[in-house]
């Protein structure tokens, strides 16, 4: 069961699929008022420990029609009798039925209504319980001039299960939102909370762990669940730890980085880094050759082989050493190559290992027909694209920002591709349909050279387990949440102004 609870904890899911849970729930027999009492119960304890009597007396409760209301009633009245201040304020009159007999009761024990949100100008904290996973269409009239109040207002706000306005799946706002300070994410987690569009609406996000039974939940989802958030425990056991006693530097990966030009040096470098930091067995790195006493310096562990040039300091061709890719369990490629290297990316693609394309060598996959090529391939590509270059790459896709998971989950249908969609909230999608988020990050990696980081760190990751080969997208994803992790440690010590990337490279060891 502490099994159980634990792997619902990493679960991510749209309205669609909550409410099938939640149906299944009711029709084993639960009540809806128990159900409702329970997980209302619990952000009611939340909120008090959050805001406790002793900071907090007034307190404004907002209802809407449907059972996010419910929620919001409970809360009033555990509240109320609690001691605190409680006034509610109900725009619209017209209640289901379970919320507008909790209605009832909070006047009946005389909890004040409200006519105006003005008239709740005095409250020292507000709980937004206007809309929930029941809200599909925008929001319109009165609703929207008192939202657009409360947001011009300083108290702290807190949502129940997401902020009203916002589309529970793509986060998008549905004419406006309500800006929450916390929002207390009921049962399972759900799409929003990790769409780049929602994150300034949320606040600090927390579930509230009502107890969905597993079995309803892989019902409805399949085991594991298609969409998950990485976890601490899972990075963890995905790590390629503990190592063998008996081994050797070759058994531990040799990852082959081609990267860097004489205009972008550094790029090869930071890509090294990350590199170092997985813990590769072995690191070879194929770049221009005016760069190899460089890299030299700066990665003496590395093999440096060093390529001719273009004129314009780009890697002309790859000698023998680099182009035999037998030798490598995996390549990544594309940090600071410049579009001359052209022909090298379109070398690369042939290899017949485990390939990542980054950066540059995303911009010149992109125009050679992308998918067609991807398709192609021998063995699998990972793809680490920003919104430009997903764009760039994935012109068929419409607005990918307006809901980046459905956008990466098609990207990589199309492609047969692992993308790994980097945002503030970055999304992993694999050919088979998994899909993975990286649930915190840090806005100090907006920044040159986090990414060249990570691209070194996936690599040497994916060289460490490339006999799990199924399991590529787990290994992309525990990057991912270690190279977010380490941004969120340095910024914590040195500011989000203080992690550029040679630092960022610096933090790798301390998140374990
Ligand atoms: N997760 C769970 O298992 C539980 C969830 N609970 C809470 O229930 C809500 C979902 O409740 P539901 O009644 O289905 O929907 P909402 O409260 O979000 O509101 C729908 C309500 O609003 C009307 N409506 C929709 N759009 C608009 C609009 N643009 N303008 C005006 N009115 C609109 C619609 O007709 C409905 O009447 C969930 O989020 C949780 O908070 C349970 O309480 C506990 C278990
Ligand atoms: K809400």
């Amino acid at each position: 069961m502490v099994k159980e609870r634990e792997q619902l904890e990493s679960v991510v899911v749209n309205a669609l699929q909550m409410r099938q849970i939640e149906d299944r729930i009711f029709a084993a027999s639960m009540p809806v008022a128990a159900l409702m009492e329970k997980a209302a119960i619990l952000c009611a304890n939340r909120i008090q420990q959050l805001y406790p009597l002793s900071q907090i007396s007034r307190v404004g409760v907002l209802v809407g029609p449907g059972h996010n209301g419910g929620d919001a009633l409970v809360v009033a009245r555990e509240l109320h009798l609690q001691g605190y201040q409680v006034n509610v304020y109900c725009p619209i009159h017209k209640l289901k039925d379970l919320t507008a007999k909790h209605a009832q009761y909070a006047q009946n024990l005389g909890i004040p209504f409200y006519e105006t949100l003005e008239q709740l100008y005095k409250c020292e904290l507000f709980i937004d319980g206007l809309f929930g996973f029941g809200l599909t269409r925008p929001l319109t009239g009165e609703i929207v001039e008192d939202i657009e109040l409360l947001n011009q207002w300083s108290q702290p706000v807190v949502s129940i299960d997401i902020p009203s306005g916002l589309h529970t799946d793509t986060g998008e706002v549905l004419g406006v939102a309500v800006r929450a300070t916390y929002s207390l994410c009921l049962g399972l987690w759900k799409w929003a909370y990790f769409q780049d569009q929602a994150l300034e609406y949320i606040g600090s996000a927390e579930r509230i762990d009502f107890g969905v039974p597993a079995k309803d939940a892989w019902a409805v989802l399949g085991q594991p669940a298609p969409v998950q958030k990485m976890t601490l425990t899972l990075a963890q056991r995905f790590l390629p730890l503990p190592r063998p006693l008996v081994t050797h530097k070759y058994k531990q990966g040799h990852l082959l980085v081609i990267c860097g030009s004489y205009r972008y040096a550094g790029g090869a470098i930071l890509t090294g880094l990350g590199a170092r930091g997985s813990g590769v067995g072995m690191l070879s790195i194929a770049a221009p050759k005016s760069l190899k006493p460089m890299l030299v310096n700066h990665l003496p562990e590395a093999l440096i082989i060093d390529c001719p040039e273009t004129e314009s300091g780009a890697i002309a061709e790859l000698p023998n050493l680099a182009s035999d890719f037998n030798n490598y369990s995996v390549i990544a490629c594309g940090p600071g190559l410049t579009s001359d290297a052209k022909s090298i990316v379109e070398t690369v693609l042939q290899a017949e290992c485990p390939l990542i394309l980054d950066a540059d060598g995303l911009n010149i996959l992109a125009q050679l027909d992308s998918i067609s090529r991807l398709r192609k391939r021998p063995a699998a590509t990972v793809l680490t694209p920003h919104l430009g270059e997903f764009k760039r790459l994935f012109p068929e896709i419409d607005n990918p920002h307006s809901d980046r998971i459905k956008a990466v989950v098609e990207a990589s249908r199309l492609s047969g591709a692992i993308i790994l969609f980097k945002g503030a909230r970055t999304a992993i999608a694999a050919p088979n349909g998994c899909v993975w988020l990286i649930p915190e990050s840090t806005p100090a990696l907006a920044r040159g050279g986090s990414g060249d980081v990570l691209t070194g760190l996936i690599g040497g990751l994916m060289a460490q387990q490339v006999t799990c080969l199924a399991a590529i997208e787990k290994t992309v994803a525990t990057a991912a949440w270690w190279h977010a992790q380490a941004g969120i440690v340095a910024a914590g010590e040195r500011t989000e102004l203080g992690v550029d990337a040679f630092t960022l490279s610096q933090y790798l060891c301390k998140v374990f």
